[in-house]
């Protein structure tokens, strides 16, 4: 495969190699990367980059790794405005819910859409994805509830993952969600088929590399999480957890109990609970579109940082609590609502989202960063400073989308 290579003003790497007190992107001034259609192979300064590969000059353009989305309900389908205007006029997320709106509002729509339906609606947001600079999303199934739906969210996922023109996608069995109207009456055997049957068929025809379960009031309890977490771990999955959105019901111990790799949301979480999360190295998924949305306040950013758990920022891309697809707009909400610097924004938001994926770390190609031998994921940003995409631009502003080495998107 041959070599290509691209300058810019700044190259913002995330490479811990690189990483410094005063200079926590690892950001090389004046840069060259050298990659080819799978993953970097040099990346230094101009003057010590050799002479004989074509180079793509960005000018005073800033370059970052490819983001990374570490939390998104993106194979949904059809659209629940109605309930934002209900919820602008005061309804609670209990009311919209009593009122046949929410997570059950999702799931008749996608129990009515056909597999190829929630496949090229998927395939269509990742292509509006990359083109806001993401390169890597996880995405969650969740809104089926019933077998039927659940598998039919999985299978269409799976066939977008092998679309080499979308973000590389990483598919997560939300096992417990919500709770169908079928199974009111019959939780315990819900919960149990989630953990057992399901869990096995679906990590079986590897429909999924990760499970998730909401964990909190009025959703599921920690009992129930336990079940499938402890499946999923003998089946060789991940484990990530909805945890503390509305309340503190132990979702952190438990993440840290079975050794989770992410907790998402956390709004609500005791000082035990991020102790717990700290010693067993979880990392907390911040989705602060969800919670501007929600009107609600911040988690505890300062407890957090404090304790040394890795933050994430996510984009929680969903119909109904974060309804959008844009990671840069959860990235400058988070610099603007949860008081994290534009670097811990930028290192949340591709390299460590990368870790909470497994995606980073003692695997053969990671992804997250620009370091020799990672894949070919990057942005050429139309802009000249890294801080520039953590303000709140609301429209695109990238030249060049690559992953794996090939371009995927641009504005
Ligand atoms: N909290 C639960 N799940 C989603 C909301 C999904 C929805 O409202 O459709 C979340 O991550 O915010």
């Amino acid at each position: 495969m041959s070599l290509v290579g691209v300058a810019a003003k700044r190259i913002v790497t995330c490479d811990p190699a690189r990483i410094t007190k005063d200079n926590p992107l690892g950001t090389i001034e004046d840069g060259v990367i050298l990659y080819d259609q799978h993953s970097f192979s040099w990346v230094g300064p101009r003057a010590s980059a050799g002479a004989n590969v074509p180079i793509i000059d960005h000018g005073d353009r800033v370059i970052t790794p490819g983001l990374v989305d570490a939390h998104t309900h993106a194979a949904w389908v059809g659209s629940r405005h109605d309930e934002y205007v209900m919820r602008m006029a005061g309804a609670s997320y209990l009311d919209i819910a009593a009122a046949g709106g929410g997570i059950v509002a999702s799931h008749n729509a996608v129990m009515n859409a056909s597999e190829e339906e929630i496949e090229q609606t998927l395939a269509a947001r990742l292509k509006r994805m990359a083109s806001l600079g993401v390169t890597t999303c996880e995405v969650k199934s969740g809104y089926g509830l019933e077998p039927e739906g659940e598998r039919k969210q999985l299978r269409a996922i799976a066939r977008v993952r092998e679309e080499r023109d979308l973000p590389h996608v990483v598919p997560t069995f939300l096992a417990l969600h919500a709770l169908p109207k079928s199974a009111k009456a019959s939780r315990d055997h819900y919960v149990l088929r989630a953990a057992t049957t399901l869990l096995q068929e679906f990590a079986s025809a590897k429909l999924c590399e990760f499970v998730d379960a909401y964990v909190d009031k009025n959703a599921f309890t920690v009992d129930e999480a336990r079940l499938v977490c402890e499946s999923a771990k003998k089946l060789g999955l991940g484990v990530r957890l909805h945890v503390g959105q509305f309340a503190d019901v132990g979702g952190a111990e438990l993440a840290a109990e079975v050794g989770a790799r992410s907790v998402d949301h956390l709004e609500n979480v005791s000082d035990k609970g991020i102790a717990a999360l700290a010693k067993a190295g979880v990392s907390a998924v911040l989705l602060p579109t969800a919670s501007f949305t929600l009107g609600q306040e911040p988690p505890p950013v300062e407890r957090l940082r404090a304790a040394g758990i890795p933050m994430v920022v996510a984009s929680d891309a969903n119909p109904g609590t974060a309804p959008t697809e844009s990671l840069p707009l959860a990235m400058a909400l988070a610099v603007r609502l949860y008081g994290l610097t534009p670097a811990e924004t930028i290192l949340g938001a591709t390299r460590l989202a990368a870790a909470s994926l497994g995606l980073w770390g003692s695997v053969p190609h990671p992804r997250g960063a620009i370091a020799p031998g990672a894949r070919a994921d990057f942005v050429v940003w139309d802009l000249p400073h890294e801080n520039a995409i953590v303000q709140p631009w609301g429209s695109p502003k990238t030249l060049l989308v690559l992953r794996d080495g090939v371009c995927i998107g641009r504005s």
